[in-house]
């Protein structure tokens, strides 16, 4: 099933990336982090309406990076859940409650094609949603706080959640409503959308993702994430040529 709805954040600052503009907007193969994302969750899901929350007084957007034909600017919040509630909120008039909905991280442009459409499939057969996750593959430690080993945590059912993360309309707004409403977990403790739906007591279905749809956080990540696409394209192109 495709989604109804798409929901990208992308009015973060980007502070741990450290550059001038947020790292939304800087470039990879000359065209910003947004365009790329926005042109594969296209590919995917040309029939989908698009929700950009963007921050209110953004200078570096340009509707040319948008290739859907019916998307909605919103204004993001003070933390990446706000500026999703608020695309929620935006929509609330046409939304319908089982409408599916994903939410994908604009930072994150390496994700493949297939596992966007696996998720979709895997979110519309969970009443409890479904997210995108790579089982942890590295040893875990926890500090002490003063720079030193405190534990090596046990991995095994450990995985790392990525975007996208998908559910219905109306679960997906009374999770984050209640998550982030006087008598919620605050969200600080909401860094997805999945934490807020397993707050209602629901367990939405984790999908083994590719660990190349990296989020692009840190400096060293822009590299990273330019060599990916190039190897996709790569890898495109070799397929079309092969089919051709
Ligand atoms: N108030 C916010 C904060 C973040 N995001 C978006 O949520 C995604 C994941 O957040 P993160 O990687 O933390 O981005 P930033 O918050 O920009 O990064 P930093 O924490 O380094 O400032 C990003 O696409 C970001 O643009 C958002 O829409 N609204
Ligand atoms: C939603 C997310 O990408 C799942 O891993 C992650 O929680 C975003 O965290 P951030 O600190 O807002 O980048």
């Amino acid at each position: 099933m495709t989604p109804r709805w798409l929901i990208v954040p992308a009015a973060g600052a980007g502070r741990r990336m450290g550059s001038e503009c947020p790292k939304q907007y800087l470039c990879i193969a000359e065209r910003p982090v947004l365009a790329h994302t926005l042109a594969r969750l296209h590919l995917a899901f040309p029939e989908a309406g698009l929700c950009l929350c963007l921050q209110a007084d953004d200078p570096y957007f340009s509707a040319e990076w948008v290739p859907f034909a019916d998307y909605r600017r919103v204004s993001g919040g003070e933390e990446r859940v706000d500026s999703v509630l608020n695309a929620l909120r935006a929509i609330e008039s046409e939304a319908a409650d089982d409408d599916l909905v994903l939410v994908h991280d604009v930072a994150r442009p390496c994700v493949s094609i297939d596992n966007l459409l696996e998720l979709a499939r895997e979110a519309t057969l969970s009443a409890s949603g479904a997210l995108l996750a790579t089982p942890v593959a590295d040893t875990i430690k926890r500090d002490d706080a003063a720079g030193r080993v405190q534990s090596t945590e046990d991995r095994r059912g450990l995985w790392q959640a990525q975007t996208p993360q998908g559910f219905r309309y109306a679960l997906l707004r009374q999770a984050l409503e209640m998550a982030l409403g006087a008598e919620g977990i605050g969200a600080s403790l909401v860094t997805d959308e999945a934490s807020a739906v397993e707050a209602l007591g629901l367990a939405p279905r984790l999908v083994a993702g590719r660990r190349d749809n990296i989020k692009i956080t840190h400096p060293e990540d822009l590299a990273l994430a330019e060599h990916i696409l190039a190897a996709q394209r790569q890898s495109e192109h070799i397929q079309e040529t092969t089919a051709s």
